[in-house]
């Protein structure tokens, strides 16, 4: 009999997962399957989640909330070298790992994969020992997704972040970033910079239509600093679908390795959640996690 270490947030999202665990177990029981509950932490690493994972001996772990939770559950996994693989069950507020993996579309079609163990290895960035799945994005609008406040969130979903990001307009100012690709030196006056992993971000499906996740690469989005109305042009391409790649103010570079510097103090953002202060130095680790897909 399989067993899964099903890791919830008992916040993402509209903070109504635990009114769906009854009959998240039901699904898994009714195939034979045990479920066990472990409530996720706020704090980043908690010793009991591998303690957990190994005592239970369990066939998987899968994740149920949004992509702050997933990054969490994916670095206590590869940090403490769990040797299982990880699944999802979308129940935060964008959900952009799983919605690129199209969990939520075929959802019964998902359990069964996690149960009959259909896996793939996907690729990890990594900062220092801080492992990233999705997104790691410096400059403005930086913070934008963990300064909403979670009732917010909860309530308003997407669009907390839509607000909080619009309200970050007025404080638009280019930064000096220094930036290497595999070699490549790159100088600019910047408003922002993606590193992404999957097309997915902030629920766009479009942002790197060249994205893939088993590539052992990494796709970088630079917007230059620009003026209202050509930032607008960009934002409604990107709210349309459309990516920018052709756009002036866009550079895009596929790489495994890049360094972000800046000589203002220039906060990261990992998956949404808070990251390291510039220098950062951004490593593709390839085929890293097995994750369960469709
Ligand atoms: N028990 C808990 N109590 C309070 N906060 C928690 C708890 N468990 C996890 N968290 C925190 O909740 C935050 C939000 O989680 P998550 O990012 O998964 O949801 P979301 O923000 O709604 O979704 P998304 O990132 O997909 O937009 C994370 O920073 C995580 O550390």
């Amino acid at each position: 009999m399989k067993k899964f270490l099903l890791a919830y947030n008992p916040v993402s999202g509209d903070a109504m997962f635990k009114k769906k665990l009854d009959d998240i177990i039901n699904q898994f029981q009714s195939r034979d399957c045990i479920i066990m509950p472990y409530r996720t932490k706020k704090e980043s690493f908690d010793p009991f989640f591998a303690n957990c994972v190994r005592n239970v001996n369990a066939d998987g772990i899968i994740a149920a909330g949004g992509d702050g939770t997933l990054h969490k559950i994916i670095n206590m996994t590869l940090k403490e070298n769990l040797d299982v693989p990880v699944g999802i069950i979308p129940s935060g507020t964008s959900n952009d790992f799983a919605s690129h993996l199209g969990i939520d579309a075929k959802f019964d079609e998902y359990i069964n994969s996690i149960i009959t163990g259909k896996t793939q290895y996907v690729d990890v960035g990594s900062i220092g020992d801080e492992y990233f799945i999705n997104v790691i994005s410096a400059g403005m609008m930086t913070g934008v997704a963990h300064e909403v406040d979670t009732r917010l969130k909860n309530t308003f979903g997407k669009l907390a972040y839509y607000f909080r990001g619009l309200g970050e307009l007025p404080r638009f100012r280019g930064l000096d970033f220094t930036i290497e690709a595999d070699g490549e030196i790159i100088k600019e006056k910047i408003f922002f910079v993606l590193v992404v992993n999957s097309p997915v971000v902030a629920s766009f499906k479009n942002i790197s239509m060249d994205a893939k996740i088993n590539d052992g690469k990494l796709d970088m989005i630079l917007l230059k600093q620009c003026n209202i109305p050509e930032l607008m042009k960009i934002v409604a391409d990107t709210v349309a679908g459309k990516t920018s790649f052709d756009n002036k103010n866009i550079i895009y570079k596929q790489a495994s390795y890049f360094k972000f510097s800046c000589p203002d103090r220039v906060e990261s953002d990992l998956d949404g959640e808070l990251g390291p202060v510039l220098p950062l130095e951004i490593h593709t680790v390839s085929n890293k996690l097995k994750m369960f897909v469709l």
